[in-house]
């Protein structure tokens, strides 16, 4: 028997219909799958722990080698409602921006948006002790996926960073996307790309199973501030992102 394919996803809500599509398909005795934080999926792929991630987009332009899997992946065409930089002041007058541990795209879009949209350029920490807990009125943090539910309401200053990047390019934004360290098996990929796929389509199911969040709409978010098709739109997206960052 071949080996399995080992596969890294996204242990946040907004992966549970892949998740989902993946659990109720054959292709399960085909794949080893690990849910992990987005910086983990990127560092489990660029390690080589794995052959598929669903990494954050910022990390490609880590891989000596990449390809993109599958027609899907974890996008917003404008807000997405679970990436923000929350704030006790405006932006333009914060001194710190704390940066998200488990994010790699979106820190990476706070940094760009930071240059390019607001035109500032505050100290930027990574690893902060008092991470999203600082008292401090200047000092404001990027933060992604389930944490963020229901805390819209928690601060004067909140800036949805998906939204924002439609403001300054235009565009749609991909956060990750199903990318292989080497060269998949077509076959695979297509029975790959059907199981996700399959999994979307069976969101009702993924919602009735999810814990309820106050002060947060779960229907809304998988259904319509979510949007997973990797669209030429948002491959555009994709790779200008990736040259704002090599300009930063
Ligand atoms: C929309 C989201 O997209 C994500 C954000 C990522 C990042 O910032 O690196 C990576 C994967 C996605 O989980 C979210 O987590 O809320």
């Amino acid at each position: 028997m071949t080996s399995r394919i080992r596969v890294s996803a996204v242990s946040y809500t907004n992966t549970k219909p892949f998740i989902y599509g993946l659990q109720h398909n054959p292709i399960q005795n085909q794949i080893d799958l690990s849910l992990d934080t987005p910086s983990d999926c990127a560092q489990k792929l660029i390690d080589n722990k794995v052959d598929i991630g669903l990494i954050p987009v910022a990390a490609i332009l880590n891989l000596p080698y990449w390809q993109i899997v599958s027609d899907y992946c974890i996008g917003a065409i404008g807000a997405v409602n679970s990436v923000f930089i929350f704030s006790n002041c405006p932006i333009e007058e914060a001194n710190i921006i704390q940066l998200d541990p488990e994010s790699r795209s979106s820190n990476n879009l706070a940094k760009v948006l930071l240059k390019n949209y607001w035109k500032v350029n505050p100290q930027q920490i990574i690893n902060a002790a008092d991470y999203a807990k600082s008292i401090d009125i200047k000092t404001a943090f990027v933060q992604i996926g389930d944490r963020t539910f229901g805390k819209k309401n928690q601060f004067p200053y909140v800036y949805d960073l998906a939204e924002t990047w439609q403001k300054l390019t235009g565009l749609p934004f991909v956060f990750a996307a199903w990318i292989a360290n080497k060269p998949i098996n077509p076959e695979f990929m297509k029975a790959f790309n059907t199981a996700l796929k399959a999994g979307l389509d069976a969101r009702e199911n993924v919602l009735a199973e999810l814990p309820s969040y106050a002060g947060f709409d779960l229907r809304d978010y998988l259904y319509h501030k979510l949007d997973f098709n990797l669209t030429d739109d948002k491959k555009e997206a994709l790779n200008r992102f990736l040259e704002y960052i090599k300009e930063l």
